[in-house]
Formats: structure tokens, C-alpha cells, sequence
């Protein structure tokens, strides 16, 4: 059921600063800034050969990573993101098991042009889970 891990999220204020140390230090390829209104968040994406890092900074009224930004000015590790072949079968089987999805429950077209959910850090050990249909 687990896929591949396709990005961990860094919340920053300034996406587009934050990406660029990665491009200048490490080399990495870093793509355009993207704003994604339906999610509250303008996105700026790291490339590296096995897995992404998505920057992501507020975008409008009430983002959802607004709060986490209050309580970690400097930003901080988001969320990470895995890989699902059939997204609502992992949603069913993970609610099932006891796990909270996040929102209406009912998958959003994410960064990637592709289903995702996010599931509620509480059950996850501290960390915030988003899952995509890859
Ligand atoms: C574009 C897309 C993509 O890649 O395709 C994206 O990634 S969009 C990425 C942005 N979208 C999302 O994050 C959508 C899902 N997120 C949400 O619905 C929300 O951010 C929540 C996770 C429910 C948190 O809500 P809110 O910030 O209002 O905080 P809250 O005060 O209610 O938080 C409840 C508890 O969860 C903790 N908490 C909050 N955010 C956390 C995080 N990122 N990682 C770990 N723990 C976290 C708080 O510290 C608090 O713990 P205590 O109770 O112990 O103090
Ligand atoms: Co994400």
C-alpha cells in the first residue's frame, strides 16, 4: 500500500528564497513558483534524483500553514508525502484503522495534477501525512 516517499514539505515564508540555497549550494533543480489557491499555498519544488522537496508559503486568507508558521517563525520540516496506487482504497482501509483524514475527505487535485489527502499529524507520531495517488 506504501509507495514511494514523493516529497517532503518545508513551510517558509518566502518559498522562493528558501528554494534558492538549494539551487546555489547543492545544485539542485528548482522549478517556478506555483500558486495553488484551492490549498492556501504558492509551492516552489526541489528536484533530486529520488524524491522532491516542496517549499511551500501562505497564500490568502486563512492557509492552512499559516498557524505553523506563527509557532515556527524561522519555518520548519511541513509534512511528508507518499505515494498511493488507489487513493480512496487507502483512505477507506487508513480511516479504518483509526486514522483521521484531514478536511471533507473527499481528495483534492494537488501540486502534481494528482489526487491527495492529508491525514492528522496526531495519529502519525508528530508528523503531518499527505498522500497522492501516483
Ligand atoms: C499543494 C499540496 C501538495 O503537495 O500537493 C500541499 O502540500 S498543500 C500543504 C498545506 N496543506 C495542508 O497542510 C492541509 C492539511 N493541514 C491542515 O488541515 C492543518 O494544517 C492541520 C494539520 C489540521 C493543523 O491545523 P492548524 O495549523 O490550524 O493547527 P492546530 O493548532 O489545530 O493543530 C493541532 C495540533 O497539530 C499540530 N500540528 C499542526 N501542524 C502540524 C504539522 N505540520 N506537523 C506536525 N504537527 C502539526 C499542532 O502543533 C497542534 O498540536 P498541539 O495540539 O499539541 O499543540
Ligand atoms: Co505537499
Amino acid at each position: 500500500m506504501l509507495g514511494r516517499l514523493n516529497h517532503v514539505a518545508i513551510a517558509t515564508k518566502d518559498a522562493i528564497k528558501a528554494a534558492k540555497i538549494y539551487g546555489a549550494a547543492f545544485g539542485a533543480q528548482i522549478s517556478e513558483a506555483v500558486a495553488l489557491p484551492e490549498h492556501g499555498v504558492t509551492t516552489v519544488f526541489a528536484t533530486l534524483p529520488n524524491t522532491k522537496i516542496e517549499f511551500i508559503e501562505p497564500l490568502g486568507e486563512g492557509s492552512p500553514i499559516a498557524k505553523f508558521l506563527e509557532r515556527n517563525a524561522d519555518g520548519g520540516i511541513h509534512h511528508i508525502c507518499y505515494e498511493v496506487v488507489d487513493i480512496i482504497a487507502s483512505r477507506d482501509t487508513l480511516v479504518k484503522e483509526g486514522a483521521r483524514v484531514l478536511g471533507d475527505g473527499v481528495p483534492k487535485i494537488g501540486a502534481h495534477g494528482k489526487p491527495v489527502l492529508f491525514l492528522h499529524p496526531k495519529d502519525f507520531s508528530g508528523a503531518l501525512v499527505e498522500i497522492e495517488q501516483a
